[in-house]
């Protein structure tokens, strides 16, 4: 609770200022209510016994005013309390999807894409709410307990004595069960987290469950699942009841102590009627006040949870100090050398082992193989994307761990096997690699990629929006419009991963030239299985495994009848 707490307050800090207004109006509002029951002993002893008219409208003058000044001070704190609530989740939103950007591949890819959405949809509402509930009922409970607490030792000390045993006992409940509440609430988390990636999976995966009829196997994985979403829940559930009821019980048993307490105390005159009266009205306020305050105890263990899940991903610490990291220089043609590197997926064998080649500035080269041979992999790692676990990778002879990532990948331009498109217009998603760029610009890069037509031919043109993970466009239309996005950064470096395989041999052959044409002014790395459209590279490298087998040009390789010239006949083959 204290570390919830904590946390709060350092979210709390940018907007400290409207923070401590806030606690102002909110005490005001408070005290108002916790000396409200004083009333009664003053009516009761000063007006209704000794039949005082005086007394009697001067304490309702000063009781309706105390309450028109309470109300004023509530309505103000809950709109600053609807300030800084709102300000709080802003920043943590900001914070977390930042945060979310700042992660490299590695990181990213430790957890299912419903797990980070999870962190929005369910970590930060739990948080929200903790706040709120900590900020209303917390802190209200905290002033009314510490003023009522000081009233009644003014009124009757020993009675007073009882009352603070009585919440202790009342604390006790929620105090022994907060760890095993915490491994539930995060076993529970966990497993809707699982859930939110199984739907999401569900929902990227319609076409193909609908195309094989998996539905009912989706139900039967699904359904699955949800035994163990059950469980957790249910343990949960028992577990958030029992810090709720735990504390009712104790102040049961406090009330009828006091009742007994109370009234023998005043049976043997040791209080007043008036006193005793005011007495139990401020303790029944202080008992729901103590009482809600244990009743925040689930919401700040759901919180708790929350929170960890978060800070986990706020506090990874940064991808690399960019300052003193060397903003690379690069050539218009950058080369590339590999030196006996060494890389494997965490968890698994390494993958690659011990490759090393040099990519001569300007050159255009190709890596070809079986698949799973490692070539995508290889890409990552020219890009910086995946740090290699042995050997090194240089830019025009500087290590490229040495430099720094953000300004080396601006040089670069890449189409990956997913063409991935945004939910943004075709003129956005071509133009997000280089912002600055012109309509010109853009219908420049369409036209290299064979599919400035097509565009232009549609309604809306290059504002025509791309539907989420392009659904309204073809896979080929998707690869072009990736093609242009990567052409229009006219990258001194670029790299393409099959990237024609989704086109038609006619779009193909213009990409292909345009390929070509783009070689000898930039360094161009191609990973293909297309054989055929590699003919004309400088140099081939041919993997297997995640060995470099063999490399040089396309007759060279045919001359030596390796790898090379095995698939390319099977391909002719099967032609
Ligand atoms: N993110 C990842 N996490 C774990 N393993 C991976 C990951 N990506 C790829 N692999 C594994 O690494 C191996 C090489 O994959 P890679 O995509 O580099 O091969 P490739 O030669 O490009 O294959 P293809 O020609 O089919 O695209 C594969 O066996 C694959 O299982």
């Amino acid at each position: 609770m204290l570390f919830v707490i904590r946390q709060m307050l350092v979210f709390l800090r940018p907007c400290r200022g409207v923070a401590v207004v806030f606690l102002f109006v909110f005490a005001i509002e408070n005290i108002v209510i916790s000396l409200a029951p004083l009333s009664f002993q003053f009516m009761i002893d000063y007006a209704i016994i000794p039949q005082d008219r005086g007394a009697f409208s001067l304490i309702l003058i000063i009781l309706s005013t105390a309450g028109l000044v309470g109300v004023c001070a509530g309505l103000a704190s809950d709109r600053l309390l609807a300030h800084i609530s709102a300000v709080v989740q802003r920043n943590l939103r900001a914070r977390l999807f930042t945060g979310m950007q700042r992660l490299d591949l590695e990181r990213y890819g430790a957890n299912r894409t419903g797990e980070h959405v999870a962190r929005f949809t369910v970590d930060l509402p739990a948080i929200e709410s903790a706040m709120a509930m900590l900020m209303t009922i917390g802190l209200q409970s905290l002033i009314v307990v510490a003023f009522s607490t000081a009233v009644l030792f003014t009124l009757q000390w020993s009675m007073a004595l009882v009352i603070l045993a009585g919440a202790c006992l009342i604390y006790m409940g929620p105090f022994l069960l907060g760890k095993r509440a915490t491994t539930a609430f995060t076993a529970y988390r966990n497993d809707v987290d699982r859930m939110a990636g199984d739907v999401q999976e569900n929902a990227r995966g319609q076409l193909v469950i609908q195309g094989f009829s998996l539905q009912n196997e989706a139900i039967r994985r699904f359904t699955l699942g949800l035994q163990q979403l059950f469980r957790s829940h249910y343990r949960k559930n028992v577990m958030g009841a029992s810090l709720d009821r735990l504390p009712m019980i104790s102040l049961l048993l406090v009330n009828f102590t006091m009742i007994g307490f109370g009234s023998y105390l005043a049976l043997t005159e040791r209080i007043t009627l008036g006193a005793m009266v005011a007495f139990f009205t401020i303790y029944t306020s202080m008992g729901n006040a103590v009482y809600n305050l244990t009743a925040v105890a689930p919401s700040f263990t759901g919180a708790k949870v929350s929170l960890d899940r978060i800070l986990e991903l706020l506090n990874q610490p940064p991808a690399k100090e960019s300052e003193q990291i060397k903003i690379p220089q690069l050539s218009h043609c950058p080369e590339i050398a590999a030196d006996k590197l060494i890389f494997g997926y965490p968890g698994q064998e390494p993958l690659l082992q011990g490759v090393s080649f040099t990519i001569e500035a300007g050159s255009s080269v190709a890596f070809v193989g079986p698949s799973g041979s490692g070539k995508s992999t290889l890409l990552h790692l020219i890009m910086g994307l995946r740090q290699p676990n042995g050997g090194r990778i240089t830019i025009d002879g500087e290590d490229l761990s040495s430099l720094n990532a953000e300004a080396y990948r601006k040089c670069i331009g890449a189409v990956f096997q997913d063409s991935f498109l945004f939910r943004a217009s075709v003129l956005d998603n071509i133009r997000i690699a280089k912002p600055e760029a012109t309509l010109q610009d853009v219908m420049e890069a369409a036209e290299q990629a064979d599919i400035h037509e097509f565009i232009a031919s549609l309604p809306n043109g290059y504002d025509t929006l791309v539907s989420e993970d392009g659904g309204n466009l073809s896979g080929g239309q998707k690869q072009r419009i990736a093609i242009a996005r990567a052409l229009v950064r006219q990258p001194s470096l670029l790299l393409l991963d099959e990237v024609t395989s989704a086109l038609d041999p006619i779009s193909e052959a213009a990409v292909n030239a345009t390929i070509q044409k783009l070689s000898g002014s930039r360094t161009v790395v191609i990973v293909t299985h297309r054989l055929e459209a590699i003919t004309g590279v400088d140099q081939i490298f041919v993997m297997n495994e995640g060995r470099l087998m063999e490399s040089g040009r396309h007759s060279e390789l045919m001359n030596k009848g390796g790898l090379y010239k095995f698939m390319r006949e099977q391909q002719t083959a099967v032609k």
